[in-house]
């Protein structure tokens, strides 16, 4: 049996690693540490992680996590690096938080104004790398990889709502716009005056508007692998009254000489083999209330013809795929063992 630890098991990311961890089959939960929170008993956080919950949270200590074959960083931005610099090379390290996301330490400064610490491979193995339907590629950058940073919750619904269009130049790389919202479990579980129940419920705001959005660089970056050449995008996220959820509306110029007829066909192809991205039946749109709970990212594409651009909606449940599940997955990548293993491939509903 490999032997995982969890750094962060009291918040919702470590919490969701927690739970996906109970259904795998090949992996067994070691050592769950936490900050505030370490010495209580994880059920007094996580209740509903019943097999768990007499367990005790531990310190976040090197000597803690070391031990395990694998080790899942939970943890909020800038405690990675440290702790992963001090962990033998031969663990494997998935990293749930930035640190590792971006290539350009250029932008990691103008968006996290902190000491860029590195890049580590993607985890997104999904992503198109070139012109057509290379799938391979990112995947076998992942297999046997010792240290992967997992990507954000937004840019996995967007990146992978955008990628095959802009691999296959249906999409013009210039005048990309997102809006996407998210359910409020992807701001984690600190206390958040914003995110107080009387704030949110039965209301929907925006925030980090007009390009400040520190997930702006990570969507450019897999945008411009996806394309071959540099995307920008106007990238507006919202928040909505859920607790879980990511539903991104993503829209592009069509290029010129496109078909329209053309279109859906590409991301059909594209993701025809994917174990966890679905283009659903045409007319049917993505909600996020059929992805909660599973790893599944569902996709609809459509041209609006009248103005010339396609429109892309992605679904995905921010704790899962968005984070949990994507880490897992990443994980059977690195360990050699079927990358769907103990990962949900069917939602809770209603
Ligand atoms: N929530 C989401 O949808 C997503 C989250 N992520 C990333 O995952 C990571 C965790 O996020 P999330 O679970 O939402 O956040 P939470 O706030 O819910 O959890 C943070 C965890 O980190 C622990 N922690 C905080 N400070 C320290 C410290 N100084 N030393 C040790 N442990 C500490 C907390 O422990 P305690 O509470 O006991 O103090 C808690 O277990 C972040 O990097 C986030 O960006 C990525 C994608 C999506
Ligand atoms: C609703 C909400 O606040 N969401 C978070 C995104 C969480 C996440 O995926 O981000 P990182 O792993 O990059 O921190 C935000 O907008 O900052």
């Amino acid at each position: 049996m490999i032997r995982a630890a969890v750094a962060g098991a009291s918040g919702y990311a470590g919490g969701e690693i927690l739970r996906l961890l109970l259904a795998h089959p090949d992996i067994e939960v070691g050592a769950m540490t936490a900050g505030g929170n370490a010495g209580e008993r994880l059920g007094s956080v996580h209740p509903h992680l019943t097999p768990l919950a007499g367990r005790r949270l531990e310190e976040t200590t090197v000597d803690v996590l070391a031990g395990h074959d694998v080790v899942f960083l939970a943890l909020p931005h800038g405690h990675s690096a440290d702790l992963a610099a001090q962990l033998p090379a031969d663990v494997v390290v998935i990293d749930c938080g930035a640190d590792f996301r971006l290539e350009s330490a250029e932008a990691w400064t103008e968006f996290y104004d902190t000491h860029h610490a590195g890049a580590w491979p993607y985890g997104m193995p999904e992503l198109m790398t070139a012109v057509g339907r290379e799938t391979g590629k990112q995947r076998s950058v992942l297999a046997g990889a010792r240290r992967i940073a997992v990507p954000g919750c937004y840019p996995t619904a967007v990146s992978l709502a955008l990628a095959p269009g802009l691999a296959a130049g249906v999409l013009t790389p210039e005048d990309v716009v997102v809006v996407a919202a998210s359910g409020t479990s992807g701001a984690g579980k600190g206390l958040k005056p914003h995110l107080l129940g009387s704030e949110v419920m039965g209301s929907m705001s925006p925030y980090g508007v007009g390009g400040v959005h520190r997930h702006t660089p990570e969507i450019e970056q897999n945008l411009s692998r996806a394309a071959g050449s540099p995307v920008t995008v106007s990238f507006t996220p919202t928040l909505a009254p859920m607790p879980r959820g990511i539903l991104a509306t993503c829209t592009a110029r069509l290029a010129p000489g496109t078909a329209a007829a053309a279109v859906r066909s590409v991301w059909e192809q594209a993701y025809a083999d994917e174990p966890f991205v679905h283009v659903l039946p045409e007319g049917q749109w993505p909600r996020t209330a059929d992805v909660v709970g599973s790893n599944n990212v569902h996709i609809q594409v459509t041209v609006d013809e009248r103005v010339g651009r396609v429109v892309v909606v992605a679904a995905v449940d921010n704790l899962t795929k968005g984070t949990a599940g994507a880490a897992i997955q990443c994980a059977n990548l690195a360990l050699g063992l079927d990358e769907t293993t103990g990962l949900p491939r069917a939602g809770v509903a209603p």
